[in-house]
C-alpha cells in the first residue's frame, strides 16, 4: 500500500466548515484513510497557504465538444444543433473525439474537475482518454431515433446498451456508464417503450436531457396531452439512479416526480443562458428535496469546462430566477457541484471525509482576488477562478502538481486539437 499525504493546509469539511488538517489518501485503494492530524506518507503534496476541497464534479457534458468550442455561437438550441453542430459531429472521426477528449480533460484537470459525466459518440476514444488522463467518469453513447427508420431506430438504441454494457468497469473502475437517450423529442416513446426493459434488466441507470427548452416542452405536450416528465415516467423513464439534463422549464409537479421517484437533475445554468433556453428553478427543486447536481454541458455551448465558472452563474441565475438575494447561496451551491453532482453521477466522491474516493483539488488562497479571508466557501463560489486551482487529485493520484498536468501532455493536447479542428471544419464545409 502507498500513501499520499496532503499536508501543510486547510481543510473543507463536509459540513462546509474550514479546518486546519491534513489528509492522507491510499493510493491502492483510492480512498481517504484519514483526515486530521495523520501519520506519516509515502509521498507527500505540499499545500501550505492551500484550501483541500472535494474535486468538482461536472455532470453533464460532452468533452470532446471541446473542439468545436467556438465554432458556432449566438443561437437558440434547436437551430444551433440542427444548422452548425450536428453537420460538423456528422465529420467527426475516433480521432478527433479523441483529441477533443483530451483538450476537454487537460482543462477539467486545470480547473479542478475530478469526475464528469458524459454524452457523446465514438465512446471507446474517450474512455481511453480517461483511462489515461486518470479522472473518473460515467459515459454512455447518445442515442438519436428520430428520423430514422426502424431498424436504425433500434440499432440506434442497441449501440446504446452495448456501450454501456462493454466500458463499465474501464480505467480500474474509474469508468462507469450509463443508457443514454439523447432527448424526449429525440428519441421516439415507443422504441422507449421497447427497449427499455432490457436496460433496466442489464442494471444500467438512464441520462436523459429533458425540458431543456420550451420549443421541447410544446410539442409533447401537444401530441401527448401530459407534461414532459409524466410523458417520461410512461416510458419507463426516472427511476432512482436516473438523472436527467436541464430540467430548465419543470412544473412544480414536475419536480415533485422527480423528488418523489429520487431521479437526479443535472443544472446547467451557463449553457441554459448562452443558449436563451431559460432559468431552472433550482431553489424549488432543492426545497423538493430532488438530488440536484452541476454541469457544464458541452464547451460550445457554454463556452468553457470551468466549474468555478458554473458555480458563479448557477449562484448568480439562482437568485434572479427566485426573485430572492438567498436563493442557491454559497454552501448550496458548492454543495451541489460536489456531493449533489456526486450523488447523481453515482460517486462516492464529493466529500473530504475518511473512506470517501481521495478526489480533490487545492486551491491556492494566497493571491490579492482571495483577500481577506472572511468565508471561504463564499470565495470558492464567487471569486475562485480556475487558474487558483494548485493541485488535483483523484482516486489518490497526483493528477496536477503545482499547475503541471502530470498524466496528458498539455502542450501536444492543444496542438493536436488545434490541427484537428481547423480539419474536421474544412471536412464540413467542403
Ligand atoms: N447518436 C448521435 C450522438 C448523440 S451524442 C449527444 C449529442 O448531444 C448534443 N448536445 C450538446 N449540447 C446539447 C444540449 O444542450 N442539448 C441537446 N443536445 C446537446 C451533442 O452535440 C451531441 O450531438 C450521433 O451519432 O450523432
Ligand atoms: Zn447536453
Amino acid at each position: 500500500m502507498t500513501t499520499l499525504e496532503i499536508v501543510g493546509g486547510r481543510v473543507l469539511r463536509p459540513d462546509m466548515t474550514v479546518e486546519r488538517a491534513d489528509v492522507l489518501a491510499d493510493q491502492g485503494t483510492g480512498e481517504i484513510l484519514a483526515v486530521g492530524d495523520v501519520p506519516a506518507g509515502d509521498t507527500s503534496l505540499d499545500v501550505t497557504d492551500g484550501l483541500v476541497i472535494p474535486g468538482l464534479v461536472n455532470a453533464h457534458t460532452h468533452v470532446a465538444m471541446a473542439l468545436l468550442r467556438g465554432y458556432a455561437d449566438d443561437k437558440p438550441l434547436h437551430a444551433w444543433l440542427r444548422e452548425d453542430i450536428w453537420p460538423i459531429e456528422d465529420v467527426l472521426e475516433p480521432e478527433d473525439v479523441r483529441a477533443g477528449a483530451e483538450l476537454g480533460l487537460v482543462e477539467m484537470i486545470r480547473s479542478g474537475t475530478t469526475g464528469f459525466c458524459d454524452m457523446y459518440f465514438d465512446v471507446g476514444a474517450i474512455v481511453d482518454a480517461v483511462d489515461r488522463a486518470g479522472l473518473r467518469a460515467r459515459v454512455g453513447y447518445g442515442s438519436v431515433t428520430v428520423g430514422k427508420d426502424e431498424k436504425a431506430a433500434r440499432e440506434e438504441l442497441e449501440a446504446g446498451l452495448r456501450v454501456a454494457q462493454e466500458y463499465d468497469g474501464a480505467a480500474d473502475g474509474r469508468v462507469s456508464t450509463a443508457f443514454m437517450p439523447h432527448s424526449l423529442t429525440t428519441v421516439d416513446g415507443r422504441e422507449l417503450d421497447a427497449f427499455v426493459p432490457r436496460v433496466r434488466e442489464a442494471g444500467v441507470p438512464i441520462h436523459i436531457h429533458a425540458n431543456e427548452t420550451t420549443g421541447e416542452v410544446k410539442p409533447i405536450v401537444d401530441e401527448h396531452d401530459e407534461r414532459p416528465l409524466a410523458y417520461a415516467v410512461e416510458h419507463g423513464l426516472l427511476e432512482e439512479r436516473d438523472f436527467i439534463a436541464h430540467g430548465t422549464h419543470c412544473d412544480e409537479r414536475e419536480i415533485d416526480i422527480l423528488a418523489e421517484r429520487g431521479a437526479g437533475v443535472v443544472h446547467c445554468p451557463a449553457s441554459n443562458m448562452k443558449l436563451a433556453s431559460g432559468i431552472a428553478p433550482v431553489q424549488a427543486m432543492v426545497d423538493a428535496g430532488v438530488t440536484v447536481g452541476i454541469g457544464t454541458d458541452g464547451a460550445a455551448s457554454n463556452n468553457d469546462l470551468s466549474m468555478f465558472d458554473e458555480l458563479r452563474d448557477a449562484a448568480m441565475v439562482g437568485k434572479l430566477a427566485a426573485g430572492d438575494a438567498s436563493a442557491v447561496d454559497a454552501p448550496t451551491a458548492f454543495g451541489m457541484a460536489t456531493a449533489g453532482s456526486a450523488a447523481v453521477a453515482g460517486f462516492d466522491s464529493g466529500r473530504i471525509a475518511e473512506g470517501k474516493n481521495a478526489d480533490l483539488a487545492v486551491v491556492d488562497l494566497d493571491t490579492p482576488h482571495l483577500t481577506p479571508h472572511h468565508d471561504l466557501v463564499s470565495h470558492l463560489v464567487y471569486a475562485v477562478t480556475a487558474a487558483d486551482v494548485r493541485h488535483t487529485v483523484c482516486d489518490g493520484r497526483v493528477l496536477m502538481r503545482d499547475r503541471e498536468v502530470l498524466t496528458l501532455d498539455a502542450d501536444a493536447v492543444r496542438e493536436t486539437a488545434e490541427r484537428r479542428a481547423r480539419a474536421a471544419v474544412e471536412r464540413a464545409e467542403s
